[in-house]
């Protein structure tokens, strides 16, 4: 299948077309100059690294816990990771924590997490796989284009560490496994002393959380000959304590981690769930557009850095295409392609096209655009918008209608702010108090109407 890509940016995105499906280099460390690694670990291991990387196929792993029931753009970051792993011809493992989950992470956390249920566990489990498989699949339909390629991509292997808890035996584990575990440097990881200091303190279960990811390492090593281990930088403490633990079990085994920075909003705060700033990727809880708005909203000065992180685009084109976007930023060019790339990846050329439909509804005052909606789209599309059901009746009037949903706090405000041109009906002004509602003008024909007071304040009604 052939990339989407048919928007503002002609001539640079028929070059960006095809360079985007180059494989990415083998060695994994030249991602370096994407902005990928904060660290890697042990920390000169970076020659090893690279002869292993360029000598043959190896398997990476990731794991994602399922804390919530979606992932989010932080996580999207990780995935990117694992995919120019595949790009570069080894092998991604994506690793759920099915037993993880239940433990709770405390790395990055001030406080203990709330303890999820096991069935809430595995419907998010569920949902984190699917949209892995997604994505993946988004990836080598839309980004990729396995006709050029002398072999084809090795497939994503999904694995869930509940597996391999299941049977084990708590005193055999203990007694065997416990061994290799040094309460010292457990002790020391900063996911720990910083909690031990707080108020609240750390749980057992809490503070045991490194040995399971510790041990899902020596895991994956024996049974997938996995020798590389990729996180956010908030996981250093984890790989650390596998890198320990493997060190003492397998002796003559190598193994390396990989920690990529972690991506922060303009204030500097984690993107994730526990600051409560996600963006989804679940189409649900935010929408293609709203995803396709957050990119392209992205400042001039973030956009560059997002461009080498969750695009594919070779870096000199990035360059050039920085050269064109300073040129005429308030084109947004270098947004744009942000923004389709990472709606492409994460919802395909549907989800792009719903992106950009809702976009031309918005801002091209297109009302055939906003009737193809459906109701959680504009919910999803206009968030804190209010919710209005009503009954139609014949003949009703704009300022009824603006009275009934409630728009304005009395009938003299709504005839002087819908005189002044403040009131809007499926993102058009009317001036006109009288003007009788027609359907598809002011009733749209999946049976809603889009009111707006001012800029900002939206209602949504509902037609009975
Ligand atoms: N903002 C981010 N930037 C880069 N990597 C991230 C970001 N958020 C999460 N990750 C990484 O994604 C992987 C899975 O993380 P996890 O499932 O714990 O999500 P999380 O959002 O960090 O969760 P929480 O906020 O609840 O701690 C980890 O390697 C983590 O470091
Ligand atoms: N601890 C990781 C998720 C994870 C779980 C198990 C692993 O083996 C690896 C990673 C996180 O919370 O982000």
């Amino acid at each position: 299948m052939l990339p989407l890509r048919r928007s503002l940016l002609k001539p640079l995105q028929d070059v960006l077309r095809h360079s985007h499906r180059q494989m990415s280099q083998k060695n994994l460390l030249e991602l370096t100059d994407r902005g990928f690694f904060h660290g890697i670990f042990p920390d000169t291991a970076a020659p090893r690294m690279k002869q292993l990387f360029t000598r043959g196929q190896q398997s990476i792993y990731a794991g994602f816990d399922p804390t919530a029931d979606s992932l989010h753009v932080g996580n999207l970051l990780v995935i990117m990771g694992l995919i120019h792993c595949q790009r570069a011809g080894h092998r991604p493992i994506a690793l759920v924590g099915g037993a993880t989950g239940l433990i709770g992470d405390p790395s990055g956390r001030k406080t203990e997490r709330n303890q999820l249920g096991e069935t809430v566990i595995e419907t998010n489990l569920k949902a984190i796989e699917q949209q892995l498989r997604r994505v993946f699949e988004n990836h080598e339909n839309c980004l990729w284009d396995s006709k050029k390629q002398k072999l084809p991509l090795a497939p994503l292997i999904i694995v869930n560490n509940a597996d391999w808890y299941a049977d084990l035996q708590l005193i055999d584990f203990v007694a065997n496994m416990g061994r290799h575990f040094r309460m010292g440097s457990m002790l020391s990881r900063s996911s720990v002393q910083s909690r031990l200091e707080s108020e609240d303190g750390m749980s057992f279960t809490e503070f045991t959380y490194q040995i399971f990811q510790a041990y899902d390492w020596l895991h994956l090593l024996r049974r997938h000959n996995c020798c590389f281990q990729m996180g956010g930088s908030d996981q250093t403490g984890n790989l650390m304590t596998g890198h320990e633990l493997i060190s003492r079990v397998e002796r003559k085994r190598e193994v390396f981690g990989l920690t990529l920075p972690l991506v922060t909003t303009e204030e500097g705060d984690k993107f994730g769930k526990s600051a409560g700033n996600a963006v989804w990727l679940d189409g649900n809880k935010t929408s293609p557009f709203a995803l396709y708005q957050f990119f392209l909203r992205m400042p001039d000065s973030e956009v560059e850095k997002l461009l080498k992180l969750f695009t594919f685009i070779p870096l000199p084109q990035v360059e050039q295409l920085m050269r064109e976007h300073t040129k005429e930023p308030e084109k947004r060019k270098a947004q744009t392609l942000l923004a389709e790339d990472v709606t492409l990846l994460v919802h395909g050329e549907s989800g792009l096209k719903q992106a950009e439909r809702v976009t031309n509804a918005l801002y091209k005052g297109n009302v055939e655009g906003l009737a193809e909606l459906n109701l959680s789209e504009i919910q999803q599309t206009f968030q804190g918008a209010t919710m209005v059901n009503l009954l139609t009746e014949p003949g009703m009037s704009i300022l009824e209608l603006a009275m009934k949903a409630k728009c304005f706090p009395t009938e003299t405000d709504a005839v002087r702010i819908i005189n002044a041109g403040g009131f809007y009906v499926n993102q058009k002004r009317v001036q006109n108090i009288a003007e009788v509602l027609t359907t598809g003008v002011h009733i749209l024909r999946n049976g809603i109407s889009l009111l707006r007071v001012g800029k900002r304040n939206f209602y949504i009604v509902r037609w009975q």
